[in-house]
């Protein structure tokens, strides 16, 4: 499913921001207060542009009908107020959905597996660690079956082995991914292509080994990068200087 962003702009936080997402993991990364959140914001509708507008597949997103079964989303403002079990959160996901009772437990299930939370499904939701809790928010994604699926920042609270699962996980979908990322050796590992923000303003994009080279990083976070190669997969990787570059 194609996701487009045209000329998206929310006034004085994002100016004309243009990208496009079908079939593959795309990342969005920059610095702090760059508009990586607000631009998602406007994608899974949380956010009317002022100019500009979202497209999936050609329909813009405020005028799509099918957007809640085939977009699922895990924002920063994600959260569960009550206290619902890790089961019925997951099954929130479902919701969009014809209810089937059978299908939906063994999807519920699924989910909760894939994640490595099995055992925890009876436990109250906010009983739950940051990372399990985000764990859990991830099922509840994956429970949905979307087409294309919008991650802010899906690696918070993730202990390393459960990052890499869960971007692992987010490219097995084979479906649309549009994640924001802050660390730019996981996105030069799982990301497709990743645009570039900076002041509101997309100042790069293309592949990682087109994008991650140390001029821009230079530019854009003011810090001082050396690229390798991953010994086994080749994929760039950065080592920063600990000094900060004027
Ligand atoms: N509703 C709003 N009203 C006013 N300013 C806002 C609003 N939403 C975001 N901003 C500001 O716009 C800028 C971009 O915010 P945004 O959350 O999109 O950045 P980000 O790149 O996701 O940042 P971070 O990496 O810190 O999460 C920030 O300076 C933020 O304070």
């Amino acid at each position: 499913m194609r996701v487009e962003a045209d000329g998206l702009t929310v006034q004085g936080i994002i100016t004309d921001i243009t990208l496009a997402a079908c079939d593959e993991v795309v990342g969005i990364v920059g610095p702090n207060g760059s508009g990586k959140s607000t631009t998602l914001r406007c994608v899974y509708r949380a956010m009317k542009p002022d100019a500009g507008a979202v497209l999936i597949d050609g329909v813009n997103v405020h005028k799509r009908q099918q957007l809640a079964r085939d977009l699922a989303a895990l924002t920063q403002e994600s959260q569960v107020e009550f206290d619902f079990t890790v089961a019925e959160v997951v099954e929130m996901g479902r919701l969009p959905h014809e209810r089937d009772s059978a299908r939906d437990r063994r999807i519920v299930g699924d989910a909760l597996a894939t994640v490595d939370l099995s055992g925890l499904a009876s436990r109250s939701f906010l009983s739950l660690s940051g990372g399990e809790r985000q764990r859990v928010l991830i099922a509840r994604a994956i429970a949905q079956e979307p087409r294309v699926l919008v991650l802010d920042e899906p690696t918070n609270h993730l202990d390393i082995r459960h990052q890499l699962d869960v971007l692992a996980l987010a490219r097995g979908l084979g479906v649309t991914v549009l994640t924001v990322l802050h660390d730019l050796n996981l996105a030069a590992s799982y990301c497709d292509r990743l645009y570039v923000l900076d002041e509101g303003r997309l100042v790069a994009s293309g592949t990682p080994e087109e994008v991650l080279v140390p001029e821009l990083i230079a530019k854009v976070f003011h810090v001082t990068a050396h690229v390798v190669r991953h010994p086994t997969t080749g994929v760039p990787q950065l080592l920063f200087d600990q000094e900060v570059t004027p």
